[in-house]
């Protein structure tokens, strides 16, 4: 039975770790919706399901002709091979109904859950970056794992336990009727005397089991907390209370413990005794029945078996109820995360970007706040125009709206006034995917994925040749380094490109925007401090990727804001200083103060 004290040991998740359940089942359909799309496997699996529950009660049904004819008065080799001959038929197909159906059940469980990451995944990827502010990529991914490995669960296990079991239950009840109608009335009766205070008790022993879970977690954090400040302690000499705080976790959990152990032996006493007890009663009212001839001793056998199947059944249904109920949960957030819209869409009819591309891109009295900031205005009444083939620096203390500019002209935000336009053409009316495509991005940190360096720099390109590939590092000065790794342009880069430095990421994402050939470049130049010759390398690269392509630079280095052919310098989201870099560090403006501080310090 799998309410029995050892099935419900003292080891449930940890509190803070359990998803929420739902109230309801009703977040469960969606679930019904994905297995539906499998409807031979779905009817493979409820097939093998009906049979096997119907197998399981004909078990003591054969036992029942084995008792009464096999080892009955006037038995021969005839009736011992056919008692015996059912109950092996009996048994094959219990044993391969159950083969099958794990199979198909799992099949499905595994199945549902994959077709739910690879549409949830594909509805993230529509997300613009508004969307990850609110939800956290964290809690995306534990709802892609965790409440994924719940459905699987619920789908390949839970809900075939509860269609089996209540089958099973059912035809159990109806059979034992069959048998001995008194007896079964009886038994009625004594299921809930069995059930009840295992279910009672079963409970208890969780809320038990969770609670010195949480003791345990306690001393965790204790132990850590105390061993992160290790030299803090002993500094201020606290060994000791320390010591006694840590006493007190320790006794906190073994009293939490030591509840849960008195639940559980309690418990299995009361089990013990209700369990066999009440088959003993049944034993002897039926022992009463077989002396006065009323039943077979067979009958009694299979009723017996049957009894205990049909208990068992009853007793894994209590506890499949709250399972739904956590795969109902995890349901619910996963249609979250499926139904959520992009913001950002591309119209019904797009314009179509002029062809050939210009590299012109144009704000006109851009406003604009994030949504969750909207008190602060990250742009105001901004505008420029930035001319094809024309490099312009922006520069800006911390917080100016610099970096807003890149998000705006990508088309992942839309501005709450003004127009953002690509070669003419206002961005809410064009396809953000042809906007994108006009347009490579080099951010600050030289974003690495976990793939190989040829994958890497053909990233935003997958038609490059390997000729084109080199062509590009040599141009971004990073074919030297790549020639020595040790597999070329095989080797992987490790998660996060690891395996490089930061001024090799630097020059690996610059080969990539040069083979994305865009018109348009968003570069924003890192800011952590290269050694000299690397930003050398760095500068070199980063000029041959700016020729005859419209640029729009965050400036960090001296070198970029020298070469612009215009700085705008910015401020509260406003322009409020524009000119070469000889004008303005000839005026005493904002211009002047942040190139003495940040370009003076690059150089040194
Ligand atoms: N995702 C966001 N959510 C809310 N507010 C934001 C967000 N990103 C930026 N902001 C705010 O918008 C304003 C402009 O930020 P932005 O990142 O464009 O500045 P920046 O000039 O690029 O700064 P930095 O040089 O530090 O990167 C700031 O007040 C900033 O706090």
């Amino acid at each position: 039975m799998d309410a029995t004290p050892e099935n419900s040991g003292p080891v449930a998740p940890a509190a803070e770790a359990a998803p929420r359940p739902a109230r309801t089942l009703s977040p469960l359909r969606m679930l019904l919706r994905q297995a539906a799309s499998y409807p031979g496997e779905v009817a493979i699996a409820v097939t093998a399901l009906l049979i096997t529950s119907g197998a399981t009660i004909a078990v003591p049904a054969s036992f029942k002709s084995i008792i009464d004819k096999a080892f009955g008065k006037g038995a021969n080799a005839d009736t011992i091979n056919s008692s015996f001959r059912w109950l092996l038929v009996v048994v094959v197909i219990l044993g391969i109904g159950t083969a099958v159906r794990f199979y198909f059940v799992s099949w499905l469980g595994e199945r549902v859950v994959a077709d739910i990451r690879l549409k949830v995944q594909a509805n993230l990827l529509r997300m613009p970056p508004s969307f990850f502010e609110t939800n956290s990529p964290k809690e995306i991914s534990s709802r892609m794992t965790s409440d994924t490995a719940i459905i699987e669960q619920v789908v390949g296990t839970t809900c075939s336990i509860a269609l089996r079991n209540s089958i099973t239950a059912l035809g159990g009840l109806i059979y034992l009727f069959t048998l001995a109608p008194a007896l079964t009335a009886g038994l009625l009766v004594g299921i809930p005397v069995v059930v009840g205070p295992i279910v009672y008790f079963g409970s208890r022993l969780r809320t038990a089991s969770r609670s010195s879970q949480d003791r345990v977690a306690d001393i965790g954090v204790q132990i850590s907390e105390v061993l992160g400040a290790m030299k803090v302690v002993q500094a201020f000499g606290q060994e000791k209370r320390e010591a006694g705080r840590f006493s007190e976790a320790v006794e906190r959990t073994f009293g939490a413990a030591k509840r849960r152990i008195f639940i559980r032996s309690v418990m299995t006493a009361i089990v013990i005794f209700l369990v066999f007890g009440g088959i003993a009663v049944l034993m002897w009212q039926g022992a009463t029945a077989v002396s006065n001839g009323s039943i077979s001793g067979g009958t009694i056998a299979a009723f017996v078996l049957t009894g205990g199947i049909v208990a068992g059944a009853v007793g894994a249904l209590t506890e499949v109820y709250g399972d739904l109920l956590r795969g109902a949960g995890a349901a619910g957030r996963l249609n979250e995360l499926l139904l959520e819209q992009p913001e950002i869409t591309a119209p019904a009819r797009p314009l179509h970007l002029p062809q050939p591309p210009r590299g012109q891109i144009a704000f006109q009295n851009v406003s604009f706040r994030y949504p969750s900031r909207p008190e602060v205005a990250a742009l105001e009444d901004f505008s420029l125009a930035v001319e094809p083939g024309e490099t312009v620096a922006i520069v800006g203390p911390s917080g100016a709206g610099k970096s807003t500019l890149f998000l705006l002209a990508e088309r992942f935000y839309d501005p709450h006034a003004g127009m953002v336009r690509i070669d003419g053409v206002p961005l809410p009316q064009a396809d953000p995917a042809e906007v994108r495509a006009r347009m490579a991005l080099v951010p600050q940190e030289g974003v690495l994925f976990a793939a190989s360096a040829r994958d890497n720099l053909r990233y935003g390109n997958w038609s490059a040749s390997d000729a084109q590939i080199w062509e590009a590092a040599e141009a971004a000065n990073a074919a030297t380094f790549l020639k020595e790794l040790p597999q070329g342009l095989d080797t992987f880069l490790g998660e996060d490109g690891a395996r490089l430095s930061g001024g090799q990421r630097q020059r690996i994402a610059i080969a990539r925007a040069l083979l994305r050939d865009a018109p348009i470049l968003l570069l924003d130049e890192a800011t952590s401090a290269l050694d000299a010759e690397s930003e050398r390398l760095v500068q070199d690269a980063l000029d041959r990727l700016m020729k005859a392509r419209t640029t729009l630079v965050i400036a960090h280095r001296l070198a970029t804001v020298r070469a612009a052919d215009r700085i705008v310098v910015m401020d509260k989201g406003r322009i409020v200083e524009q000119g070469t870099h000889t004008v303005l560090s000839a005026q005493d403006g904002l211009y002047a103060r942040l190139a003495r501080l940040q370009f003076d310090t690059a150089e040194a």
